[in-house]
């Protein structure tokens, strides 16, 4: 339960925030630090269902996308996931209080201290790692392993608790030891270096799930200046005769309604519907706009364009002997929910089967930044005989039955290599003028040759790490060696057969962003200023995912909290409240 408000029609406030998720919540926390000002957040979806919150069950609220989801799918690939239904995949987006924090896996990664720098040197003043650390540290309360090396970059009393992962599988030990066997530390990655292997920290709270809007709204509500409203879609930025966003029109529980702002309307709806809300309020390419009928207010082309995300291939597996994996029998057993009822630990205080990540360098250049992060996942696609995992990944059910399903039933884990810094880059654009149509949504994965052959290194790179002695000896991996579906008319092994694997398993991790993209003015795609102002209007921001001009090195939930903390910081110095 999330107590939330029925606001009055047509109610005035001082700050509009659209989205209560990662970025959107810190937002409105900090916003209504200050008792003089009113902040309304008006949030698309309802109140999460009680199982989000136990870590465990994390992908038993993904394929209910009706309820907390926006049953997005992506276009018809044309480049990659060949052995995808449609050759496309499920985008899921969370629609509910906390965003896509309250259904993501909960993994705590920053990224690399030059992801920022490299913003800065773009022309954003502001978001080099130095400045930006104070943010990661501000919004904190680490509860992980605190030592000479990693105490300096966390921070302790914030609002968004991070702990250590409460339980593991033999292979999350096993992927240290086997990163030691190539030569890779062990170490905490959001810390001086993130060059290595690790047990992701993860965004819980004694066991249970830390939304953003867990962290940052709920315990804000008894500020009589913070109101959230939930199933409240907006469709449209309002704006005066001289382009001044005054409010917004949303939809609330199928009635049209309108909410106003006298400072600003803040968009927070993430990097598919931020640009998606831009353009249907008649910001962005002017062509684009005026083929579906919406009048130009601002002609902005980079709305929704630089889209990035980071692909990366499911299916490089390997079989285990039974208890060194996932199962969903421990995890739904009794003595599972017995230890997490009495203990808050055990399968269920840990997200599902994510054990470890590495991050590494393949190619030539800077050697403390990646190009490359590996998730090993103790989860075989066949495990649960092809009734969850693999739809929810949105393999063609072909390929389930010749790839996966001769090991199914069996325990396993994949070693899924990620593009961190991918070249391609995609796009949201709309339907139709209907707020109701969900919008196009093409990630343009492997479009650019580049990103084939450094997954080809990352592929090899994997195979390396399951073939450690380690991971055979100790652990007992036996690599499934069949031939995928799609590429059996290649050498097995060989570099051809290995790209053609990438362009037929290679998907998404979740993180669209980049779609609103922060840049100065100078730069013909630029859609914010480093400040986070839309160009063109005044009285309108964007803060959340889709500001960043590049992807981070690693999972995006912290950099979207950094960027709600650093854009409430803009607000409150604009109007003079620091
Ligand atoms: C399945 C999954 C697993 C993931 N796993 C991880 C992980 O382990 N670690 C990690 O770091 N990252 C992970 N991510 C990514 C991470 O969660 C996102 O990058 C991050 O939450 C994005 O934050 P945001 O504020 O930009 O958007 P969101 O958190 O998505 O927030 C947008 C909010 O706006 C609302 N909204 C949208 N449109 C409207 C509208 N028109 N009107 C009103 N409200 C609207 C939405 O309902 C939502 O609440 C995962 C994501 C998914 C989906």
């Amino acid at each position: 339960n999330f107590p939330t408000d029925i606001v009055e029609d047509d109610v005035s406030v001082d700050f509009i925030i659209v989205g209560s998720g990662s970025a959107g919540s810190p937002v409105a926390a900090r916003l209504s630090e200050n008792p003089a000002w009113e902040v309304l957040v008006l949030e698309a979806g309802g109140a999460p269902p009680a199982e989000s919150r136990v870590p465990g069950m994390m992908l038993y609220s993904m394929p209910d996308y009706g309820r907390y989801g926006y049953n997005y799918r992506t276009t018809p690939q044309k480049y990659s996931q060949f052995n995808y239904v449609n050759n496309a995949n499920l985008f899921p987006r969370g629609k509910l209080i906390g965003g896509s924090s309250a259904v993501n896996f909960m993994m705590y990664n920053r990224g690399n201290r030059y992801d920022y720098d490299r913003w800065a040197a773009l022309g954003n003043n502001g978001w080099d790692y130095k400045t930006v650390l104070k943010y990661f540290k501000k919004s904190e309360n680490y509860r992980g392993r605190i030592t000479p090396e990693n105490t300096a970059y966390h921070g302790v009393g914030g609002p968004m608790t991070v702990e250590s992962k409460r339980y593991g599988t033999p292979l999350a030990k096993a992927y240290l030891d086997a990163g030691r066997e190539l030569g890779y530390p062990s170490l905490d990655t959001n810390a001086a270096s993130q060059m290595g292997f690790n047990t992701p920290d993860v965004t819980v709270k004694d066991g249970l799930r830390q939304s953003a809007a867990e962290s940052f709204i709920k315990p804000n509500l008894h500020r009589r200046n913070l109101r959230i409203q939930s199933d409240s879609q907006v469709t449209k930025v309002l704006f005066d005769r001289n382009l001044r966003a005054i409010g917004v029109e949303y939809k609330h529980r199928n009635r049209v309604r309108r909410a106003y702002a006298r400072k600003e309307v803040v968009l927070s709806a993430g990097a598919v519907d931020s640009p998606k809300l831009l353009l249907l309020s008649g910001v962005g390419p002017r062509q684009h706009l005026e083929a579906l009928g919406i009048r130009t207010l601002v002609d902005l082309p980079g709305v929704g364009q630089n889209f990035q995300d980071h692909p990366s291939i499911f299916g490089i597996c390997w079989n285990v002997p039974k208890g060194m994996a996932t199962s969903f029998q421990r995890l739904l057993g009794p003595a599972s929910k017995i230890e997490y009822i009495t203990k808050r630990s055990g399968p269920l205080s840990a997200p599902f089967g994510m054990e470890g990540n590495a991050w590494v360098r393949l190619r030539e250049g800077d050697p403390t930044f990646p190009d490359m992060q590996f998730l090993i996942a103790s989860l075989s696609i066949g495990v649960d005989f092809g009734l969850l995992i693999s739809p929810t990944v949105g393999f063609k059910r072909e390929v389930y039955n010749d790839y996966f399903k001769p090991y199914q039933g069996q325990e396993g884990f994949n070693i899924g290599p990620m593009l961190t810094v991918p070249k391609s880059r995609g796009s949201i654009t709309l339907r139709s003028n209907d707020p109701a149509d969900p919008p196009l949504i093409d990630p343009n994965f492997l479009s650019h040759p580049d990103d084939v052959e450094l997954f080809l290194e990352g592929v090899k790179f994997a195979l390396a790490i399951g073939n450690t002695t380690v991971m055979r000896e100790r652990i007992g991996a036996r690599f499934n060696d069949r031939p995928v579906t799609g590429c059996k008319h290649l050498s097995y092994g060989s570099d051809d057969y290995w790209r053609c694997f990438i362009r037929r398993m290679a998907s998404t991790t979740y993180h669209p962003a980049g779609t609103c993209k922060m840049a100065p003015e100078s730069d013909p795609g630029s859609v914010v200023s480093s400040r986070l102002l839309v160009r063109g209007v005044s009285g309108l921001r964007v803060i959340d995912a889709s500001i960043m001009p590049f992807i981070t090195s690693g999972n995006t939930n912290a950099p979207s909290i950094m960027i709600g903390e650093r854009g409430a910081d803009f607000i409150k110095e604009d109007h003079g409240f620091i």
